[in-house]
This record gives C-alpha cells, sequence and structure tokens, in this order.
C-alpha cells in the first residue's frame, strides 16, 4: 500500500542581517509549502540570519535577533499544521552554534545544532560557531524567558537527535556534515531514518553542482532515504553567489530539482514520494546486520503524521527525473547596490567583452523574468530602468538603460579593429556606448614629467627603454579608469536619468592574468565589481563561444582569437593555477607532478618544465602584490587567486629565484639529465 508524503524545500534569497526580510522570505515559502500539501517543509542554513554574516556571528545581538524572528514564527498561526524545519544561529551554554530548529504547530520541538562546520575555502565557520563535536549527544536547553512563557517548559532538546513521527522517522543534516566521509546520514539511515533534510548555505562555483547531486545520491543509494536539500539562493552581501538548486532525492533518483540562478526570492520545490519506496529498497539482510551495529540514537517522539490522510486513486509519487545542469550566468549585483546601472570600459578585446556579454545575459534572465511576471524583479527593473515608466519588452531596450560602454582610444596609437568591435558588440546588445580619445589626458600627464624634472619619455619604438615604455602604457591604461569613474558618476546625469545616479564600474581581469600578475595596477583591473575575476580564460572563451551560439551574437566569434604573450599559455596557467591552489602543491611539488604530465618521450624535457613552472612561480611572487587590491570578483573558480577571502598568501615573497625549491628543482634536473645521458629511463 502506498504511503504518499508530499515535502517541500526551498531556495531563498535570503541577506545578511535583513531579519525581517528573511522573515518574510521563510513565511513565504511555509505557506507555499503548505499550499501545494506539504507536511514538510525544510528551507537553508542559518536563514533566519542570513548565511554570510561572517563576524556579525561574533555580536550577540545576532542571536538575540534570532531568537526574536524565531519567536515570529512559532507564534504565526497561518504557519500552524506543517512540520518546519529551519536555520537559524544560536546560543548554548556561551557557545555559539549554527543550528536547525524544528518547529511544529507553534511549538519548538527541538534545536539541532550542525556537528562538522564548513572551513575550507570561502568558509571560516570555526571562526564563529563551535561544532556539536558530539554524535547522538543530546542534552537541554535554557529557553529566553519570552520563549519559556510561549512552550509553557524551561526548556527543549539541543543535539543530534532523530524525530520519530507517528508514520516515518526524520532526521537533519547542515550542508557540509553531507561532505564528510563518515556523514551523519549512514548511521541515522541504518537507525531507520526515512527522511533527511539537508539545509545549506553552499555557493557556487564552476562544476560544484555536480559534486552535491553526486553525494546526494551516494547518500540515499545504498542506505535508501528521502533527501531534501535547501539552499540559499543569490547575492547575501558576501562576493558569493549561492546557486539554489533545492532539490529532492529518493533512493538516489532526482524527483524535484529547483532552478540554479533564479531571480525569484522565494522558490519552493514539493515532491510527492511513497515512503513504501524507501522501505523496499531496504530489505537487504547485508544492511540490516550493519543496521543491528550502528550506533543509536535518542528519539524524539512527536504525534504528528506526514503521510496523506486519504490517498487518492488520482494521487502517484513524482516521477524521477535526470539532473539538470546549467552554464553559469550572473547575479543582479543591482538589486543589492542600489545604483542606477553599470559600466564598462570595453576596449574590443575578450575579457571586457565577457564581461559586457554576462551584463546582456543578465538583461535577457530579467526580461524573461519580468515577462513571467516574477513580482520582485518587476519592482527592481521599475527602480533601476527609470527612464521609461513602460517596462521593458527586450534585453536590449533593458540594457541601453542600465548599461553604459565606453571606449577609450588613442587617435594614432588604437587599432581600428578595436574600436570598430567595441563600438559592433554595444550595438549589438544595445547598451549606451560612447567613444572618445583621451590623448589630451595622456599629453598632459606625460608633460608633468617633463615640465618637474626636463626628462622626456619615449616609447621604445622611438628608442626609449623598457620602463619608459611601460610607463606611457601605464599612464594610458591609469588614465582610462579615472575617466572612467568620472564618465560613472556623471553619464546619469548627462542622461537625465529621472532621479540622477551613479553608475557600477565593471572590471574586467580574469583569474589567469591575475594569477600571473598580467595587468596594470590600478588600471582599468580596479573597479567596483569584477564579474570575471574569478573565471579562467578558457571558460571565458567557452562562455563567448556559448553565447554567440545561444544568444545570437555572431558578432562574439571576432574577440576568440587574441592571444598573449606572457610566458605561458592559458592552458599551463590553469593548469598552475589548479595545481598550487587546489592541489597544494609548492613550486617543487609542482615541477614533480609536471615531470608525469608533461614529461616523457617526445613531450617536454625536465628542463623546459623546470623553468615553466619556475617562470609561473617568478611572475606570480613579485605580482602577489597586485591581488591585495584585486577589485571584489564574484567567486567561482577553486583555484581562484583571491586575496581577500580565499586564497590567503603574502603578498611580499623573497625572490623566487634564490628559493630553497627551485635549488631543489635545479638538483632533480641535474640528476634527470645525468640519467638520460646514460641512457636510464627517467621517472
Ligand atoms: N611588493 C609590492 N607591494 C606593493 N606594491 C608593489 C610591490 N612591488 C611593486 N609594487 C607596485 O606595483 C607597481 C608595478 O605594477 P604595475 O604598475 O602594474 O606594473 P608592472 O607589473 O611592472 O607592469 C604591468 C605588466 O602587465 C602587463 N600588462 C598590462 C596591462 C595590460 C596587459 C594586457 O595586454 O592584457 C598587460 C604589462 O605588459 C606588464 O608586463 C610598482 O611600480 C609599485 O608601485
Ligand atoms: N581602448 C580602451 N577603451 C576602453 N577600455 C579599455 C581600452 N583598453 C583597455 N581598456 C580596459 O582596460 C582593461 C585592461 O586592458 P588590457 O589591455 O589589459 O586588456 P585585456 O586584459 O586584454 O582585456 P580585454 O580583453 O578586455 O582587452 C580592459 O579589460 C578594458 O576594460
Ligand atoms: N555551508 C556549508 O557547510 C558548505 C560546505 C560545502 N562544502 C559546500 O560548499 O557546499
Amino acid at each position: 500500500m502506498a504511503h504518499l508524503i508530499t515535502l517541500a524545500t526551498c531556495s531563498l534569497n535570503q541577506w545578511a542581517l535583513d531579519w525581517e526580510g528573511n522573515l518574510e522570505r521563510i513565511r513565504t515559502s511555509i505557506l507555499k509549502a503548505k499550499e501545494a500539501g506539504a507536511t514538510l517543509r525544510t528551507g537553508p542554513e542559518l536563514e533566519i540570519s542570513g548565511y554570510g554574516c561572517l563576524d556579525h556571528f561574533l555580536e550577540s545581538d545576532v542571536y538575540d535577533h534570532a531568537m526574536d524572528m524565531l519567536f515570529k514564527i512559532l507564534t504565526d498561526t497561518s504557519l500552524h499544521g506543517i512540520l518546519i524545519d529551519v536555520g537559524l544561529p544560536i546560543m548554548h551554554r556561551g557557545c555559539r552554534f549554527n543550528s536547525r530548529a524544528i518547529i511544529l504547530d507553534g511549538k519548538l520541538i527541538c534545536l539541532r545544532p550542525k556537528l562538522y562546520l564548513a572551513n575550507d575555502g570561502n568558509f571560516r565557520e570555526n571562526r564563529f560557531f563551535t561544532p556539536w563535536h558530539r554524535p547522538r549527544h543530546v542534552e537541554m536547553h535554557n529557553l529566553p524567558p519570552q520563549l519559556q512563557e510561549h512552550q509553557g517548559v524551561r526548556q527543549v532538546p539541543i543535539g543530534d537527535v532523530i524525530l520519530s513521527l507517528n508514520d516515518t522517522t526524520l532526521a537533519a543534516e547542515t550542508c557540509e556534515e553531507l561532505f564528510t566521509p563518515q556523514a551523519p546520514h549512514i548511521n541515522m539511515g541504518l537507525n531507520g531514518v526515512e527522511i533527511f533534510t539537508n539545509s545549506s548555505g553552499s555557493h557556487h562555483s564552476l562544476r560544484k553542482l555536480n559534486e552535491r547531486i553526486a553525494l546526494i545520491q551516494e547518500a540515499t543509494r545504498k542506505n535508501g532515504g528521502i533527501y531534501l536539500y535547501a539552499n540559499q539562493s543569490g547575492c547575501d552581501g558576501d562576493r558569493l553567489l549561492y546557486d539554489g538548486c533545492s532539490m529532492i532525492m529518493v533512493n538516489g533518483e532526482i524527483v524535484a530539482q529547483g532552478s540554479q540562478f533564479s531571480l525569484e526570492d522565494v522558490e519552493v520545490v514539493t515532491a510527492t514520494v511513497d515512503l513504501e519506496e524507501v522501505r523496499a529498497h531496504r530489505c537487504a539482510p547485508s544492511r540490516a546486520f550493519q543496521a543491528m551495529q550502528a550506533p543509536a540514537y535518542d528519539r524524539i517522539e512527536v504525534d504528528f503524521r506526514l503521510t496523506h490522510e486519504t490517498t487518492s486513486i488520482m494521487e502517484i509519487p513524482t516521477p524521477t527525473r535526470p539532473p539538470r545542469y546549467h552554464l553559469p550566468e550572473e547575479e543582479i549585483v543591482l538589486r543589492r547596490s542600489k545604483m542606477a546601472g553599470y559600466l564598462v570600459p570595453l576596449s574590443g578585446g575578450i575579457d571586457s567583452c565577457a564581461t559586457a556579454t554576462i551584463v546582456y545575459s543578465m538583461c535577457r534572465l530579467v526580461v524573461q523574468a519580468v515577462k513571467d511576471g516574477n513580482k520582485e524583479v518587476i519592482a527592481d527593473v521599475k527602480r533601476i530602468a527609470a527612464f521609461s515608466d513602460k517596462l521593458p519588452d527586450t534585453p536590449e531596450e533593458f540594457c541601453n538603460q542600465i548599461f553604459h560602454t565606453i571606449y577609450m582610444g588613442m587617435a594614432n596609437q588604437s587599432s581600428k579593429e578595436t574600436r570598430q568591435r567595441a563600438q559592433d558588440l554595444a550595438k549589438r546588445i544595445g547598451s549606451y556606448h560612447t567613444d572618445l580619445n583621451i590623448d589630451d589626458t595622456y599629453h598632459a600627464t606625460k608633460n608633468l614629467l617633463t615640465q618637474g624634472t626636463g626628462f622626456e619619455p619615449k616609447f621604445k619604438v622611438h628608442g626609449g627603454s623598457n620602463t619608459e615604455n611601460l610607463a606611457l602604457q601605464n599612464i594610458q591604461s591609469r588614465s582610462r579608469m579615472v575617466i572612467a569613474y568620472y564618465y560613472a558618476q556623471m553619464l546619469p546625469m548627462v542622461r537625465q536619468r529621472p532621479g540622477g545616479g551613479s553608475l557600477l564600474v565593471l572590471g574586467s581581469s580574469n583569474v589567469d592574468e591575475c594569477l600571473r600578475g598580467y595587468l596594470t595596477k590600478y588600471d582599468c583591473s580596479s573597479a567596483d565589481i569584477n564579474p570575471i575575476g574569478s573565471i579562467s580564460k578558457s571558460d571565458l572563451k567557452r562562455f563567448i563561444a556559448w553565447a554567440s551560439k545561444n544568444l545570437d551574437m555572431p558578432i562574439l566569434e571576432d574577440f576568440i582569437h587574441a592571444i598573449l604573450d606572457m610566458g605561458m599559455t592559458y592552458d599551463e596557467l590553469s593548469r598552475f593555477g589548479t595545481l598550487r591552489k587546489q592541489h597544494n602543491l609548492g613550486p617543487y611539488g609542482m615541477f614533480l607532478r609536471l615531470l608525469n604530465e608533461w614529461g616523457g618521450h617526445g613531450k617536454l624535457s625536465p628542463r623546459e618544465i623546470a623553468d615553466k613552472v619556475k617562470r609561473f612561480h617568478h611572475y606570480h611572487f613579485i605580482n602577489r602584490h597586485k591581488q591585495t587590491v584585486a577589485t571584489p570578483a564574484y567567486h567561482a573558480e577553486s583555484y581562484s587567486p583571491d586575496d581577500h577571502r580565499f586564497d590567503l598568501r603574502p603578498f611580499l615573497y623573497p625572490p623566487a629565484f634564490a628559493s630553497w625549491s627551485f635549488k631543489k628543482i635545479d638538483e632533480r634536473v641535474e640528476a634527470l639529465e645525468k640519467a638520460m645521458k646514460r641512457g636510464q629511463t627517467i621517472r
């Protein structure tokens, strides 16, 4: 006999410290879940405060306000009749915990603190929270007076606990716990838990969704079970983009999957599942033997059933579906910053072109959301696209209102092609484009040196040195930055935008060039935000090729083929970046690894590999200081060299050429060359 349950998970666009806004989104999600007939609703990690409060989690205000919001949920009778799993920070016996609150009919049933905190990459949960490093331990939590009065008791259980309902058993797992080798769901499943909730604060990075899906499939494929994954969505104030994609899986198969880059503030994902499928999946005796040995959990008895009271013949479980993976898209930073639009200095090269294309593809998403009647997006569009009361019909129309591109050439130096490419791209996407020459600024600045010192610098082609050449180039590139900010402040006024305002300046240096330091400090790489600062050149090229085809922009083909001489290729740079950050290899370790990858018959010699590794480190070390002032970039790439939050390294390095690592590389090269001369095979 079928035991059907309708369950709900959700993605909420929470914002750190937006207490009332967050509460409203939580309420809406619960009401939507109820409307869909769900008896259980789970939501993202720390949804009451927002996941990304960072050091605000050290403030007691946060714990106090979180309790206020919890109280509002408990006392809102419209939220009764459904089991609610909601995330919030709590203070217990003087320690701070990242916790879940399980609620039914206005009563807090228990608190479930996170056991294993996320502390790698962008995550620093150990800095704010204490891990509940005691699997299966449960004790009592003293409620604040207001909640004591409401609950009619002084305490509720807190700990790693299972809820035993009238018809099934349920337990909560929190984000990182799913990623650990001995994940709680293993013993919970062996203890008979049939439904697992997982509330996450998991930000997007390229290809991470595949890992999440694989982990959830693994969690329920061997042990059986229904897994509800909830994730925050959008930007919550930091440089991370939470990519939602909440989902429901049964025995390793997806039955519902939310969108990954939705503009919806509240997206509720529901599915109707059959408990019988889990029970049937668990029939193997080998699993039962392990279940007998599994450490036992404390259970809290809850007098509530999740299954439908009556099952009509028409009701069937939601069918399984294949996972859906998306190409990366962009979040509307404008929604958070309340600025009047964007400006990007458009050079005719691929990087600023990619930045512009990302903005354009965002305009497409926005116009689609407007057509779909998304209320929040319509309100944002009305506020930002202030030139007209009419809602934009096309992405180009919207783009023209919010996006400004500017080509800043030199009369006799800039190539006709780059100028034309910038113009053509602007025309295609509809941006408000300005084309000007910066010769006056350039000559005026250059002459300041001659005026002050009598020295007249020359370009190399006119007999100048490398230093003079670079200094003159840098006048041009740094002037562009100053002019870009000038335009960003003035264009809304020049265009007579109702309400005025100024524009966010977008940067466009890519992750590989940052890693190598192939950029001028304080030129147009300095901006307010850099949408591509953590995207590799090869992904950017792929994105441009994709956009050329899928966004009907054949003009982009012209941008793809530019080549730069940085002393290494982008593919090599990408490999160095990956080995340095993701494989944690220093120069010597990287050399040894690449000997295997790039060496061998007909491939690179040990000396060639050594030269490449050393050249990379030389440039990376001398240019690392540029990362300390890098424009905040939305985090996308796992080998991003972001110095602010993600890749914490010194910025003053001892000379690489004299380093012990380089000496060891040289010794190894010499030993290998000697061995080769003797005709021995090398490894
Ligand atoms: N340790 C340290 N800590 C803090 N600051 C430090 C520093 N060392 C130097 N600095 C500062 O940094 C300055 C050097 O940096 P910077 O002025 O950027 O100059 P630099 O790195 O010498 O030159 C820029 C490089 O980027 C290349 N580039 C630039 C622009 C576009 C492209 C392209 O085609 O895509 C390529 C260009 O060919 C050149 O190789 C020094 O003058 C000094 O002011
Ligand atoms: N003539 C120009 N007009 C406007 N902006 C420019 C111009 N030249 C350079 N820029 C800006 O300065 C940034 C860095 O210039 P650089 O020459 O390093 O280009 P890049 O790193 O190859 O990027 P791109 O591929 O966009 O040219 C560019 O991304 C662009 O935003
Ligand atoms: N908030 C978390 O626990 C996130 C950790 C996890 N590794 C992720 O990236 O999704």
